[in-house]
C-alpha cells in the first residue's frame, strides 16, 4: 500500500519547515558572520545545514520519525540557546518553535518536550526578569502549547473522520469499493502468513431494476439501506460489509472457520429472503463464492467470484454458487 495520510502531510510539513528553515536561517548565519559574531553565526551555520540535510532525507528516503525529532529538539534547542546568548527578550521564538513541534512529533511527545523546554527557558531567565514578567512569560508560554494541543487534537480528529468517509458508501454507510480493494489486496499479500485461505463472497439483489422501475429509485434505495442493516446486523464485527456496484455487495469474512463462507452466504440468502424487506414483493439475493488460491491475483480471485454470483443467477438467482476451486481446497483440506 502507498505512504497513509498521516505520513504524506507529515513527510510535507517536514519538507516545507527543514526548506524554510534551511532558507530563513542562512541569511542570519551569513550577517553574524559579517557581524564577527562568532557564537550565533556556528550556531546558525549548523541549524541551517541540519536543515538541509534532512530536506534531502527526507525527500530521498520518505522516512519521518527521526527527522520529525531532529527537527524539533532544534527548533527548541535554537530559541533556548537564543534566550542564553540573547537575552530574555529573545523568548519570542519559542512560541513559534513549540507549535511547530506538534506538527512535527504528535501532540503527545509535542507537549511532553515543550514543556520540558519552557522550565528550562524559565530557569535561564528566572533572575534576569522581573517576578512579575516570569508570571507573563510562563502562562503565555503554557497557553500556547494548550491552545496547539488542542488544535492538533482536533486536526487528527477531522483527519481521521475524512479518512473513514472516504472509505464509506453515502447511501448505505457499507464500507465502499475503495476500502474493499484495499482489504483483497491486502488478504492476498498475506495469504502466505495466516492459516486458511482468505474467502470471498459476494452477493447481488435479484430483479433490482424492476424495483427501480414498479416502485420509484426512492424506494430502491431504502431497500439497499434496509439490506445493508440486516446484513450488517446479522455479521461478526471482524466480518466487512462492502457495496462494491449499485445493488452489488461484497463479505470478507475473517476469523470463520475455513471454507465455511458457502454457509454463511447461504445462511444471509435466506436471511433476505425471510425478511420483509418490502411489504409488496419479496426480496432475493443471489450469491458468489471464492476461496483465495495461492498465485492468484486480487483480480483473478474476484474474477472467480464473479462467475459464481453469474451462475447463480443462471441457476434461477436467490442462491449460492461456490467457485469450483473452493470445492478443490475444501475436499483437499477435508482429505488432509
Ligand atoms: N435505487 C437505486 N438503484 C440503483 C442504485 N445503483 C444502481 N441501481 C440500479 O440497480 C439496477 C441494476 O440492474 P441490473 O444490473 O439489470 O440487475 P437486476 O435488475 O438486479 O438483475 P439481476 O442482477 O440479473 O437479477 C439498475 O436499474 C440501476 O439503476 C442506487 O444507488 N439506488
Amino acid at each position: 500500500m502507498s505512504m497513509s495520510t498521516k505520513m504524506l502531510f507529515e513527510r510535507r510539513v517536514i519538507l516545507v519547515l527543514a526548506g524554510v528553515g534551511a532558507l530563513a536561517v542562512l541569511p542570519f548565519a551569513v550577517i553574524r558572520l559579517w557581524q564577527q559574531d562568532w557564537a550565533i553565526a556556528a550556531v546558525d551555520s549548523i541549524v541551517s545545514s541540519v536543515f538541509i540535510a534532512i530536506f534531502a532525507y527526507v525527500w530521498n528516503t520518505e522516512k519521518t520519525t527521526i527527522p520529525g525529532f531532529v527537527i524539533s529538539i532544534f527548533f527548541l534547542l535554537t530559541a533556548t540557546l537564543t534566550v542564553v546568548l540573547k537575552g530574555p527578550q529573545n523568548i519570542a521564538w519559542l512560541y513559534p518553535s513549540m507549535i511547530g513541534v506538534f506538527f512535527l512529533v504528535g501532540r503527545k511527545w509535542g507537549v511532553t518536550v515543550n514543556v520540558i523546554t519552557i522550565a528550562i527557558v524559565m530557569a535561564v531567565i528566572w533572575n534576569q526578569v522581573e517576578p512579575l514578567d516570569r508570571l507573563t512569560l510562563l502562562l503565555s508560554a503554557l497557553a500556547t502549547n494548550a491552545f496547539a494541543y488542542v488544535f492538533a487534537l482536533s486536526t487528527a480528529k477531522q483527519r481521521k473522520l475524512l479518512a473513514e468517509q472516504a472509505r464509506r458508501d453515502g447511501l448505505t454507510q457499507a464500507l465502499n469499493r475503495r476500502a474493499f480493494e484495499e482489504q483483497l489486496n491486502w488478504l492476498v499479500s498475506v495469504h502466505q502468513r495466516i492459516h486458511s485461505a482468505p474467502e470471498l463472497i459476494i452477493f447481488d439483489i435479484d430483479h433490482f431494476k424492476s424495483i427501480n422501475d414498479e416502485f420509484g429509485h426512492d424506494q430502491g434505495d431504502r431497500v439497499l439501506i434496509q439490506l445493508t442493516r440486516i446484513i450488517e446486523a446479522r455479521l461478526r464485527a471482524t466480518d466487512q460489509l462492502y457495496r462494491i456496484g449499485g445493488e452489488e455487495f461484497a463479505i470478507l469474512p475473517l476469523e470463520t472457520q475455513p471454507y465455511h463462507s458457502d454457509s454463511l452466504a447461504d445462511e444471509l440468502r435466506q436471511l433476505v429472503a425471510e425478511s420483509s424487506l418490502m411489504a409488496e414483493r419479496s426480496i432475493t439475493i443471489s450469491a458468489g463464492v471464492a476461496a483465495h488460491q495461492p498465485d492468484e491475483t486480487a483480480e483473478q480471485w474476484f474474477k472467480r467470484a464473479d462467475k459464481a454470483l453469474y451462475e447463480a443467477k443462471d441457476a434461477g438467482r436467490n442462491c449460492v454458487k461456490v467457485s469450483p476451486s473452493f470445492d478443490d481446497t475444501t475436499q483437499h483440506a477435508a482429505a488432509s
